[in-house]
Parts: structure tokens; C-alpha cells; sequence
């Protein structure tokens, strides 16, 4: 049986505004849209504008087809052309066999064995940024989540210090970014040539970025000396099939693409796990126990890692309620079938890792913060794509265990010196979905100096 647009099972959706489609309700209110739409079933009909159709897939098995076992049929959706000017073509935004070569020459960046390498420089620069911490001031958390984040992606990617690396990258980085998600979000953009206010604004933040990153890819250029940060090796990097390298271009794409890609996400997945740490009183003593028992008063080491599994599934269940990475598109490059829906050439998928994420058939008491959900090899006990904080199939994300071992290690380190409370005159924190999850408005906090047992 076939519908007139070609589907064999038809999804169904909300009604939407004639011309506009959805566009407006995703964009009032993305998750509790998001959520009401998977409603209608495990894949639901939305329209973007007037001639986009758009479905919501929420089955775990259809969504393995359309990242893993049928990804050869679909791209990255639409919206990531305007991430272009300003990561070019790295590796989020690439496609096909350019961007598996990159991936190929990349991924040596982060094997767990030059990953382990960054972790003394994870635990050096959060041991430094809480040292400047008080008893009892509060403190933008969420800005001290960034400033820690952005600090170990300047630092392990090149060798720049922090207040170097934020005095520098940081203001045009905030302006492209600002400017970057509004263009993501808009159905019609004006070229960038146009010389308005905001695209002038665009292009001189990129041109500074650039200035920045060029000059440091020309100084290694002439250096001989053999570097072991992420900077080093995307540069020593030679396809094992031509031997040929990477040009400066290429260097600067990827460069801009791990600032873009590796700092915010894990900035807010911290941030949300120390909000969450602090409404939940018995978690977070079961997790000042493990940093207690495995750490003491002693520096903490790389190798504690491994060791703080509690602290793992802390962040784990963290990134199931708030995960940074809240969507994801794909568009379809031809007819499709998935399951029994067949799709057109141009449909675009939505994949939605907080609308599954949050789903009470694979998680029990969804909306509760529960870290011991995720012992014994749980993400085993449900269906592969229930869960998925960083995606999945080829495009999975190459930072995931660099993320994870980031964000144990600065937990445990901020964890060894101070407990953290919401400040008293807080307000609720909502999420607010811009290019990541964000806490919206940002979260103020009180510090607390703790003595580890
Ligand atoms: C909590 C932290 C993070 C989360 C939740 C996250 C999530 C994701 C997700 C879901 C994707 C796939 C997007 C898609 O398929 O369309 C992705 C891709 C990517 N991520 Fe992450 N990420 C995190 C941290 C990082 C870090 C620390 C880095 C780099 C140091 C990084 C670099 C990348 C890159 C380069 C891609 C594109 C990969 C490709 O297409 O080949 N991410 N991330």
C-alpha cells in the first residue's frame, strides 16, 4: 500500500500554518515540540515552510537505518551549510569520500592512548581554575564550565595557554558562534557578501579567527620539532592510501571545527551535571565517596579515570536527561526505504537524542536522575540507538571518549575541593536548545570548600 507522497506506512503529524508549515512551533519551544510530535508515532509528518517535509523518527531500530546500515542515502541536513563559513569543509560538515579521508587521517588524534597523553593537562587546568575559587562566593558556573573547557581544547589541540587562548579566540569565536546559530535556525539567509550590519560583524570575527589560526599552522609550519598535541598530529598526518598530508586549509577547517565541536558540548554537559548533582543529595555523596576513596587528598592522575565509575555513570545519566547534542538532522540524497516508510529525495530526518532519551519504556522514571541506572552494562539491556549522546555510524563522534574522560576528570577534581549549590534567588533552569543544550540564562552557584577524607 502506497500514499500519494509515495510512503508505504503513512506518518501522521500536527496540523501546521499554511505557508510556514512547523517552523515556528520548533522554533518556540524545540523539545516540547520535539516531544509532542514523536507522539504521533515512530515516524511523525512535519513541514518546514512550504515544500519541506520533515519526519521525526523515534524508533531505535529506524533510526540504526538512517545513521548506520542505510547512511549511504542520506547527508547532513541543510542546516549545517551555515556552520560552513566558518569550519569549512571539516569534519562536521563534509561529506562522503572527502570526509572519510579526513576522518582516516584524524582519528590517530584520538586513539585512548594520545587521549590518556591530554588527561594531566585536564587535570592541570582545572587544578589551577579552582584554585582562584573561594569559599563561598558564588560563581557563573556556566561560565567557569566554558573558560575550563575552551582553556583544555586550546591546550591540547596546540599548546596555548589559556588567558592566550581566550583573550585571542574567544570574543570572535562567541560573535561567529551567536551569529552562526540564528543563520542555522532562519529558513532564508542572505548571503554573506551582502554587507549588512551582522554578516560584516560574521565575516571580521572569521578573519580574525583566521588570522590566529593561520599564524599558528605557519609558525609549526617552520618548526621542526616533533609536537605531540592534536596540532602535531593532524599535521604529520599521511594517508596510509596516497601519503599525501593535509594543506594549511584543510589544518585550519579541522582546527576550527574541534573549537567549535569540543568545547561548548562538554562545557554544558558539565555544567548541567554539577546542577543536577546538587538537587540530588544522595548522589552526590555516593559520588564525593568514590573521589574520597579513589582520589583522597593526593593530586588526582590520569589513571584515576578508570577508576571512577560511579563519576562515569554520573555523567552518563547526565547526558541522558540534558543531552548537548539534542538532534539530529539528515537529509535524503535519493528514495529511501526505512522500515516500511519510504522517503523522497530531499525529505529531511530528525532524530531527536533527548526525545528518546527520555522515553519510560527504556528508562524507567525517565525524568529522574538515577547514575545507578547505567550499572551492569545497562545501555546493553536496551535496543542499540535508545541511547546515543554521540550519535552514531560513521559519523559518530570522534570526540566521544575525549569528552567523557574530560568531563570525569574535571568533575573529580572541581569534586576534590568544593561541593556546589545553586545560588538561593535562583530561578528554575530550563534547557534552552541553541546549537547545544544549553541551561537557559546560564546557572549561578555558590561554592562550598570541602576537605576530602
Ligand atoms: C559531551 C560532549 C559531546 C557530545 C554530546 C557530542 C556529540 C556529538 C554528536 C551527537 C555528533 C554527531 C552529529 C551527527 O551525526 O550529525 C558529534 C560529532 C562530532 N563531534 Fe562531538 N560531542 C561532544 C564532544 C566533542 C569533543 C570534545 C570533540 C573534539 C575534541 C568533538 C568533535 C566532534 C566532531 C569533529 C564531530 C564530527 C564527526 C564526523 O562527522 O566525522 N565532540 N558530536
Amino acid at each position: 500500500m502506497s500514499d500519494s507522497d509515495g510512503l508505504k506506512k503513512v506518518p501522521s503529524g500536527p496540523e501546521g500554518r499554511l505557508i510556514s508549515g512547523h517552523v515556528k512551533d520548533f522554533q518556540a519551544d524545540p523539545l516540547g515540540f520535539l516531544k509532542r510530535v514523536s507522539g504521533y508515532g515512530e515516524v511523525a509528518k512535519m513541514r518546514f515552510g512550504p515544500f519541506q517535509n520533515v519526519y521525526l523518527i523515534s524508533d531505535p531500530d529506524l533510526i540504526k537505518q538512517v545513521l548506520v546500515t542505510k547512511q549511504k542515502s542520506f547527508k547532513k541536513s541543510q542546516d549545517f551549510n551555515a556552520l560552513k563559513p566558518v569550519v569549512g569543509e571539516g569534519l562536521l560538515t563534509s561529506e562522503k569520500e572527502y570526509h572519510m579521508r579526513q576522518r582516516r587521517l584524524i582519528q590517530p588524534a584520538f586513539k585512548k592512548t594520545n587521549i590518556r597523553s591530554y588527561a594531566q593537562s585536564m587535570i592541570d587546568i582545572t587544578t589551577d581554575y579552582v584554585s582562584k575559587w573561594r569559599d563561598g562566593e558564588e560563581r557563573i558556573i556556566t561560565q567557569d564550565t566554558m573558560n575550563i573547557t575552551l582553556d583544555i581544547i586550546s591546550k591540547t589541540m596546540f599548546n596555548m595557554e589559556f588567558k592566550e587562548g581566550y583573550n585571542i579566540i574567544g570574543p570572535p569565536l562567541d560573535t561567529v558562534m551567536h551569529i552562526a546559530v540564528k543563520r542555522m535556525r532562519k529558513l532564508f539567509n542572505l548571503p554573506l557578501w551582502i554587507p549588512t550590519k551582522k554578516n560584516r560583524e560574521f565575516n571580521k570575527a572569521i578573519e580574525q579567527l583566521d588570522a590566529v589560526l593561520y599564524t599558528i599552522i605557519e609558525k609549526r609550519r617552520q618548526d621542526t620539532e616533533k609536537h605531540e598535541d592534536m596540532l602535531g598530529i593532524l599535521m604529520d598526518a599521511r594517508d596510509e592510501e596516497d601519503g599525501i598530508g593535509m594543506t594549511d586549509i584543510q589544518v585550519r577547517d579541522e582546527l576550527m571545527t574541534m573549537f567549535l565541536a569540543g568545547h561548548e558540548t562538554t562545557a554544558n554537559a558539565l555544567a548541567w551535571t554539577l546542577l543536577l548533582l546538587s538537587q540530588n543529595p544522595e548522589a552526590e555523596q555516593k559520588f564525593f565517596d568514590e573521589v574520597d576513596q579513589v582520589i583522597g587528598s593526593r593530586s588526582p592522575a590520569p589513571e584515576d579515570f578508570m577508576k571512577l565509575t560511579y563519576t562515569q555513570n554520573v555523567i552518563w545519566e547526565s547526558l541522558r536527561l540534558y543531552p548537548p547534542a539534542f538532534v539530529i538532522g539528515r537529509e535524503a540524497l535519493e528514495e529511501v526505504e526505512i522500515g516500511d516508510y519510504q522517503f523522497k529525495k530531499g525529505d529531511m530526518i530528525m532524530i531527536s537524542q533527548y526525545v528518546m532519551h527520555h522515553k519510560p519504556e527504556y528508562f524507567a522514571d525517565p525524568e529522574i536522575f538515577r547514575p545507578e541506572r547505567f550499572e551492569n552494562n545497562f545501555v546493553k539491556t536496551i535496543p542499540a540507538y535508545a541511547y546515543f549522546p554521540f550519535g552514531g555510524g560513521p559519523r559518530v563522534c570522534i570526540g566521544n571518549h575525549f569528552a567523557l574522560m574530560e568531563m570525569v576528570l574535571v568533575l573529580a577534581t572541581m569534586a576534590q575541593r568544593f561541593k556546589v549549590k545553586l545560588a538561593p534567588d535562583h530561578s528554575r533552569v530550563t534547557p534552552y536548545p541553541s546549537i547545544t543544550l544549553r541551561p537557559k540564562g546560564g546557572i549561578r552557584m555558590i561554592v562550598e570548600e570541602r576537605t576530602p577524607l
